[in-house]
């Protein structure tokens, strides 16, 4: 469209050349879900910024980008890793606060939950905010997906003086729990012990 007042080079807002928002984006480059393989399937959720694609790229040796901002995952990320002795899909997604979404990213990660056959659910969430991301953990819980929860970032939380009591935790939700650190690559061994159990010796996890 010509601005009739200025020059015709005059970028009028209907001229101007449309940006890719992120949400766009995030829409355009998640790509459809593959074909089932027989490999059981984990997936990574939590809120932005807690660390899951770093432990993703820990757990899988792949690399995908890690940031310390929120929002820098905006597709999903698979990958193939052996856990237990067994080949196993991971799979990273976009940050989510909840399960009754409201971005465009926050419905792919929620929408992956129940459109892929998801063998266990790991939820990372920081350890210096544990109580803060519990409302996610518990509606996790109630898909009745099996779950793990990752508390992460236990290196900064020590710093601040909070200590996450596993055990106390796991006893009072009634899911497995782990605390590690991503960064400093402590707490892998367990989780990736933890996973095996529940992925293939289903009758060792814990029931709801
Ligand atoms: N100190 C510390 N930093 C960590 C740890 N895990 C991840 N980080 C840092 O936290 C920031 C966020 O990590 P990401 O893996 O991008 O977080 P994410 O959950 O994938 O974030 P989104 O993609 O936005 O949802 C990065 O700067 C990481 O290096 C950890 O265990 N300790
Ligand atoms: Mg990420």
């Amino acid at each position: 469209m010509k601005c009739n007042s200025c020059p015709d080079s005059c970028e009028t807002k209907s001229n101007k050349p449309k940006q890719k928002s992120r949400r766009f984006w995030a829409k355009q480059t998640t790509k459809p879900s593959p074909p089932p393989s027989n490999h059981p399937t984990i997936i990574l959720v939590g809120s932005p910024n807690v660390g899951k694609s770093l432990l993703f790229n820990v757990l899988t040796g792949s690399y995908v980008s890690v940031g310390n901002y929120p929002g820098t995952t905006v597709e999903v990320s698979r990958s193939h890793t052996i856990i237990g002795g067994q080949t196993v899909t991971m799979i990273d997604t976009p940050g989510m606060y909840s399960l009754v979404s409201l971005t465009e990213e926050e419905k792919f990660s929620r929408n992956l939950l129940f459109t892929e056959k998801i063998d266990l659910v790991i939820h990372v969430i920081d350890a210096k905010n544990v109580s803060r991301m519990l409302p996610l953990t518990f509606q996790l819980i109630e898909t009745q997906i099996p779950i793990i929860l990752a508390v992460n970032m236990i290196d900064e939380a020590e710093k601040l003086g909070i200590w996450v009591n596993e055990k106390q935790l796991e006893a009072s939700l009634g899911i497995s729990v782990v605390t590690l650190s991503a960064i400093q690559k402590r707490g892998i061994q367990t989780l990736t012990n933890k996973v095996a159990n529940h992925v293939f010796i289903p009758s060792l996890s814990y029931s709801y």
